[in-house]
């Protein structure tokens, strides 16, 4: 990687021209500055007049955020996609030009995307847009550190680039970026909800504990489908504001190509990385929120002694702790969950800290950790067989691991439950829950209903 000091577009595009001028082939030019504070749902909602694929993510603790807006370029895979992706991004990062004076964590180039749920599956039909994994380092990347804003814009040059007629549309740009107003005037309303098969659904339910009775496997994770219809086609930038405001302890995330969006604010962090440390989570076991505080503290006290649920998540610490095993040392579990409280629900929860050795990057670790036994059930290879087999839904991106990471591979990845796929007036709501021994069809059917709810609120429902 060669490192360049410039100060403003043009300069640094100057400076890289400089070195771009013995090489033959384009290179990718990555020049971050600092910035004074901007409004971050005004940045988003401007990238949609400049018509280009925007990406939004934000932790759960909310002190780092990015917005992207448009390609700079993108990484495609549909086979062997963690590999491809780590492979094809060192040989991208090799021969990019990084100008970012800021030796901070979350600027310069950065890749957004996320995998599918089942790389195995090639039907796209409502996942059009979506196939295989994808991730883009967006031409335009707002990222704010705890209260610090910087802009990064990345492009290509090669020998004979008019530097100066580049540089003016991208200052152009970034200034329709940086000085919109986004006025929330067109509030999403929703019209229809439609439930997929829920009876079918339930059968399945008691088909998967049938299962379980009769073979090794103790948990399969069953998703299910709610179709809405909005009044007017959708307002992106709204559902991204309700989330944010409502969905406490939640990734927020935002994923558009072709003119659908996936989006959503989920609990669950599959892995972070900065630099050797490694941080993973089980989530899974799951109550709703009381309406008092004694009712709460009553509803958190039983999930924590409740034995389905807790042998439901105990399956989730089991796997992830032996497969944070071949990658990392010094993993570190505390020995009971504690509550991870939501908006809507609370679940239980158990971090797991360790130390990534030599040789292995978060993509490796996301390869081996997706899907835990959280969203396929346990052992992996059987419960996903039986949801291939079974399942009628589209998972597509849902239940898939969908983050960033950085031309270090320090980054982080969520798992993309609480979301749905929208495009336009439309839009699929997914939610699903872990079916164990124990598990009762109703229940767990009420359950599902609850994990809607983050999504269904957000679209005005
Ligand atoms: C599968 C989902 O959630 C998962 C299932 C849970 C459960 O069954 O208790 C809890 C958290 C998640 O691991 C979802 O929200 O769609
Ligand atoms: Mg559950």
């Amino acid at each position: 990687m060669i490192e360049t000091k410039g100060t403003n577009i043009e300069g640094a595009l100057q400076a890289a021209l400089e070195q771009v001028k013995q090489t033959t082939s384009p290179t990718l030019v990555s020049i971050t500055e600092q910035i004074n504070k901007v409004d971050i749902l005004s940045f988003f909602h401007a990238g949609k007049k400049l018509v280009k694929n925007r990406s939004f993510w934000s932790n759960a603790d909310r002190d780092i955020l990015f917005i992207g807006v448009g390609n700079a370029y993108t990484i495609k895979a549909t086979e062997n996609s963690y590999d491809v992706t780590k492979a094809e991004w060192n040989n991208l990062m090799k021969r990019t030009i990084i100008n970012n004076p800021y030796k901070n964590a979350y600027t310069g180039p950065i890749a957004i995307g996320g995998f599918p749920f089942d790389e195995a599956n090639d039907s796209y039909d409502l996942w059009q847009g979506f196939e295989g994994s994808q991730f883009r380092i967006p031409q335009y990347m707002l990222s704010v550190d705890n209260e610090e804003y910087y802009l990064t814009v990345n492009t290509w040059i090669e020998q004979n680039s008019d530097i100066e007629k580049i540089a003016n549309i991208l200052n152009e740009e970034s200034n329709i970026l940086l000085h919109s107003a986004f006025k929330p005037s067109e509030k999403n309303q929703l019209l229809l909800k439609y439930e997929v098969d829920p009876d079918e659904w339930k059968q399945l339910v008691r088909k998967v504990t049938d299962y379980i009775d009769s073979s090794t496997v103790n948990k399969v994770v069953l998703a299910r489908e709610l179709q809405v219809e909005l009044l007017h086609p959708c307002n992106i930038t709204d559902v991204l504001k309700q989330l944010l405001r409502r969905q406490q302890n939640s990734y927020v995330f935002a994923w558009e190509t072709d003119g659908a969006c996936f989006i959503g604010a989920s609990p669950e962090r599959l892995v972070q990385v900065e630099d050797d440390q490694l941080l993973s989570t089980c989530l899974a076991g799951t109550a709703p929120r009381g309406k008092t505080m004694e009712e709460d503290n009553q509803i958190s006290q039983s999930l924590l002694q409740d034995e389905k649920n807790r042998e439901e998540h105990q399956i989730v610490v089991n796997m992830i702790r032996d497969s944070v095993l071949s990658y990392a040392r010094q993993v570190r579990i505390p020995d009971q969950p504690v509550i991870y409280p939501l908006q809507n629900m609370q679940h239980l929860f158990t971090p797991v800290r360790a130390e990534l050795m030599f040789g292995y990057t978060l993509l490796d670790v996301v390869k081996k950790l997706h899907p835990t036994p959280a969203l396929s059930g346990f052992p992996q290879k059987e419960s996903l067989a039986f949801i291939r087999e079974h399942e009628t839904l589209e998972r597509g991106w849902y239940g898939a691991p969908i983050g960033w990471f950085d031309h270090k591979f320090n980054g982080e990845f969520a798992v993309a439950i609480r979301s749905g796929l929208i495009r336009e007036e439309k839009a699929s709501l997914f939610a699903g829950c872990g079916i164990v021994k124990e598990s009762d069809p109703d229940l767990e059917y009420e359950e599902t209903k609850i994990k809607f709810t983050p999504m269904l609120e957000a679209l005005g429902g």
